[in-house]
């Protein structure tokens, strides 16, 4: 008798079913080692040159198409990724990213077609207000996926932390504080989790991005 596993055309990943797991029970997963160290380190390196360089700019509410810049909302700097011109270590991350896109397909047929991924530099105060990461005008967006490029010594006191707004089984809401530790990968449900980031006391880095559907 062949198990179901064996006939369908692919090799169960524990890593991505503790994934699926965690967001299926809670709506988010938080995974402190979803991609290899030495590709942090890479990642970090990257957008600090980037940031150095001046290639980032003042994030807008709203996206690419529809654009507001509102310091009271979210004070961060961003550089979107361009997929077609990528460096080895961006070439690792997306390979990861491609990888469990495909899973999740296969697995939980969430028909995820596109991304979109950015660098996001928080310096030091300076914070992104509750808000749910859908727009009026693109309502694809299904996995928001955070993942931290702080430097090693960075310590929960430092502040800056994510802070997710849940409900516990009698629909009462309850915040959630998630540290940017650095490496940490925080995953989940774009269209349901509304979040905040708090300020940090230091500049705060991260590479955050979108799988989304059509
Ligand atoms: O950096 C984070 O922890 C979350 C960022 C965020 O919510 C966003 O860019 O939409
Ligand atoms: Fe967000």
């Amino acid at each position: 008798m062949v198990g179901l596993a064996e006939q369908l055309d692919f090799e169960e990943n524990p890593l991505f079913e503790q994934l699926i797991e965690d967001i299926l029970r809670d709506g988010y997963s938080i995974l402190d080692n979803f991609f290899p160290q030495e590709t942090i380190t890479g990642l970090r390196k990257d957008l600090l040159d980037k940031y150095e360089e001046d290639h980032f700019k003042k994030a807008a509410i709203g996206n690419r198409t529809n654009e507001v810049i509102k310091t009271e909302i979210r004070g961060d700097f961003i550089l979107w990724m361009d997929e077609a011109n990528l460096n080895p270590t961006q070439t690792g991350f997306f390979g990861k990213i491609n990888e469990l896109s495909a899973y999740l397909n296969k697995t939980c047929f969430t028909g995820i077609l596109r991304k979109e991924f950015h660098y996001a530099v928080y310096p030091a105060r300076k914070f992104y207000r509750r808000h749910l990461d859908t727009f009026q005008n693109d309502d694809c967006r299904r996995l928001s996926v955070v993942c931290y490029l702080n430097e090693n010594d960075w310590l929960p006191e430092h502040g800056g932390e994510l802070v997710l707004y849940l409900n516990d089984e009698n629909g009462k809401e309850y915040p959630k504080a998630v540290f940017p530790m650095p490496g940490r990968t925080v995953i989940f449900e774009s269209q349901k989790i509304e979040h905040e980031v708090k300020p940090a006391n230091r500049q705060r880095l991260s590479i955050t991005g979108w799988l989304k559907t059509r």
